[in-house]
């Protein structure tokens, strides 16, 4: 049995004022069923982590470098991140691949970085518009899970996929369910080939324009155990019926 898990990637926004609202989350969630989980921008992990200390709801960071130190300025390591208090960490996001170039190979070595750390890492995949139009959507993602994965310490436990098509993402277009059960259970299928029960077991996240209309029938769909939430993850009311949804699902 998979545990549902509701992300919420905040991305380049959010101030300390947005703490608030994160207390008010992790009350209302405190005996939920579902783990929560909020991705801030670096600057506030510190802070977030203090905050959401025994509280329902995790913190992540959004990114990590594959070295657990040295000359790399503005990068953030691992250890770093768990220092602060983050339990979890998103790698090879969309726009982490396109606006610093990040490969497969990358966020293969940040995933052995951010377990290496103890960290959960929620790694992404997904394609473009391009490429689903050109009918390469399954043949991106297999090459991407391929790609993004060790073979050692890979588990329930310790990995987290979100698929998140590209063109998804920030834009209002949703795919079909039908389109999305078969990006997933793909995803199970490639897991399960690789990695045996431990397949099974890690959870598969969906990840573009969940909003609270459409969360539902998401959730209700083939090996959705949740979802990664960019611009509705921002507004507590909006995170909060996306987490009612799931609990419900
Ligand atoms: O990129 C996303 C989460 O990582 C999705 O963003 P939106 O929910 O804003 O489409």
């Amino acid at each position: 049995m998979r545990k549902k898990l509701a992300a919420g990637n905040w991305k380049m926004n959010g101030t300390g004022d947005a703490l608030s609202e994160v207390v008010q989350l992790s009350m209302d969630y405190m005996t939920s069923n579902v783990d929560i989980l909020i991705c801030p921008p670096a600057t506030l992990i510190e802070r977030m982590g203090h905050t959401a200390v025994d509280s329902a709801v995790a913190v992540g960071g959004q990114d990590c470098h594959a070295k657990p130190s040295g000359a790399h300025t503005g990068d953030i390591s691992a250890g770093m991140l768990k220092d602060a208090g983050a339990t979890y960490v998103i790698l090879g996001h969309s726009e982490r691949r396109t606006d610093h170039g990040e490969t497969d190979a990358d966020v293969c070595a940040k995933t052995e970085a951010a377990l290496g750390e103890g960290l959960v890492a929620v790694v992404c995949v997904g394609e473009t518009e391009g490429q689903r139009d050109a009918g390469e959507t399954l043949d991106v993602i297999g090459t991407q899970l391929a790609g993004s994965l060790p073979d050692a310490g890979v588990s329930g436990a310790t990995v987290v996929i979100a698929y998140e098509p590209v063109w998804a993402i920030g834009t209002g277009r949703v795919p079909t369910l039908e389109q999305i059960a078969e990006v997933h259970d793909f995803i199970r299928a490639e897991l399960v080939k690789r990695f045996g029960d431990d397949g099974q077991r890690i959870r598969l996240l969906y990840g573009g324009s969940v909003k609270p209309g459409n969360a539902a029938e998401i959730f209700a769909t083939s090996n959705v155990d949740g979802a990664l939430v960019g611009g509705a993850s921002l507004k507590a009311a909006d995170f909060s019926a996306i987490i009612a949804a799931l609990e419900a699902a």
